[in-house]
């Protein structure tokens, strides 16, 4: 595929510059148009509409989704965010980015995402779990431990999983376990889901700064973002001795050449990942991402570097927490800058991975200690990084193209052995 049609489509949608890079990574392994014509959109696409009793005795209507990828592979695999903007174009561009994750870590599933449109800041315990259970009956039909299975993403957690798993098993009228994963412990999570995905940034953190000859230890580094992923990341990268000189969450940033206060901050922050709120003075997130640093991790939102801004980036090393941060000519300006881009498909792949080793777990009912969990995830992670470090050298591709080459392979071949093109 052209630049001329990359540089087009720096205002595209999110799908349509998933579709882009899809179709290169085809073209460039040889793969026909039917395999792009049949991976360039999810095969199933469920809309519903979600009545739910408020606090105040009114009744408020909220529309939710479900994208199923592909299942050639296996069952389909993915999280589902409660968020204001979530819409149905962000949905299916997330269920392909996890069809290309399982891709690269090898995992037995295609790729599925969910997703409400509403604000959990602003709604009750009670309002958040009618939601959650009124979401799981419209779309029990085409979910469960073999068909389709949901995990946490933006502003949905353990709790909400729970309360998932629970309308599940009620629902089929045995206990599902293997329904959902990121549940509780004591519901059958696992040992480390909750730091998966920072743990997955991590080893990702350290396989490019070991290729830029960054010696981590003293290595200043701006997380955007501190939720699940942000937060977690920022705390292991302060005990490997970097340090972390700025963060943020929705509401701006704060940055401290000379080094923040993770454990108090992380002591501060809410649920929801807030805590530049108790700050006189903060930047914007966009002042954040221009800051002198070593290593930046956007682990908020989507469309954060754009070309706007690639050119402003001081970092040596970007890698993407979040799904979706970067755009395509904003990957290409980084890449001409010889940034080292470690790509959201690889990056953020460690939540996944240890959401599948719960569902083994479920499966079998036998369960594993925390040691096991980190030593697969570590193999796993670190052979995933070099398989995709090769392929961009080899091919002499950006390291985005490289990873999509590697998560793209399996699904074609599936397609194709089953027949379906
Ligand atoms: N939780 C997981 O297991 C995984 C999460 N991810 C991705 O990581 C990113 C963050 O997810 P989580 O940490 O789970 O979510 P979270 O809900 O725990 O935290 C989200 C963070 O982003 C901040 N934020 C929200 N809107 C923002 C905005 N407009 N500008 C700047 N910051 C904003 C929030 O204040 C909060 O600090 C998302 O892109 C998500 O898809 C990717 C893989 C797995
Ligand atoms: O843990 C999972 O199954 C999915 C995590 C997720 O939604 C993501 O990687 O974006």
């Amino acid at each position: 595929m052209s630049t001329t049609i990359k540089e087009e489509k720096e205002t595209a949608s999110l799908l349509d510059s998933t579709q882009v890079v899809i179709k290169e990574a085809l073209d460039k392994l040889g793969y026909s148009e039917e395999v792009f014509e049949l991976l360039k959109e999810p095969l199933r696409m469920l809309t519903v509409r979600i009545p739910i009793k408020m606090d105040d005795n009114s009744t408020k209507i909220f529309t939710g989704y479900r994208a199923q990828h592909n299942d050639a592979v296996g069952p389909t695999k993915g999280g589902i965010r409660f968020h204001p903007e979530v819409d149905e174009e962000e949905v299916k561009a997330l269920s392909m980015w996890m069809s290309l994750k399982c891709g690269i870590v090898n995992l037995p599933y295609g790729g599925g995402k969910g997703g409400i449109i509403c604000d959990p800041r602003q709604m009750s315990i009670g309002e958040l779990e009618r939601l959650s259970r009124g979401y799981v009956r419209a779309i029990s039909q085409i979910v469960g431990p073999t068909k389709d299975i949901p995990a946490p993403d933006v502003y949905t957690n353990s709790q909400i999983m729970a309360w998932m798993m629970d309308e599940y098993s009620r629902i089929r009228e045995h206990d599902s376990p293997g329904f959902i994963t990121g549940k509780p412990l004591v519901l059958g999570g696992s040992h480390g889901r909750e730091k998966a995905t920072a743990q997955g940034v991590t080893i990702c953190i350290e396989e490019a700064a070991k290729r830029k000859g960054i010696e981590l230890k003293g290595a200043r580094i701006i997380v955007q973002g501190f939720g699940n992923a942000g937060s977690f990341l920022a705390k292991f990268m302060h005990d490997a001795g970097a340090k972390v000189i700025g963060i943020s969450d929705a509401y701006g940033a704060i940055y401290k050449p000379e080094g923040l206060d993770i454990d108090y901050l992380l002591d501060k922050r809410d649920s929801f990942g807030t805590v530049t709120t108790l700050f006189d003075h903060t930047i914007t997130n966009q002042e954040l991402l221009e800051q002198d640093c070593d290593i930046l991790v956007p682990a908020a939102i989507s469309n954060q570097i754009t070309k706007e801004n690639a050119h402003l980036i001081k970092a040596q090393i970007v890698v993407e927490a979040a799904n979706g941060p970067t755009t395509l000519e904003a990957t290409k300006i980084l890449t001409e800058r010889k940034v080292l881009l470690v790509p959201d498909v690889l990056a953020s792949s460690g939540g996944v991975t240890v959401s599948y080793f719960e569902w083994v777990q479920n499966n079998q009912g036998y369960y594993w200690e925390d040691e096991e969990v980190q030593t697969k995830l570590k193999a796993l992670l670190v052979n995933s990084f070099n398989q995709i470090y090769e392929m961009s050298e080899t091919r002499k591709v950006d390291m985005r193209l490289a990873a999509y080459m590697v998560g793209v392979r399996k699904m074609a071949e599936a397609s194709i052995f089953r027949g379906w093109v």
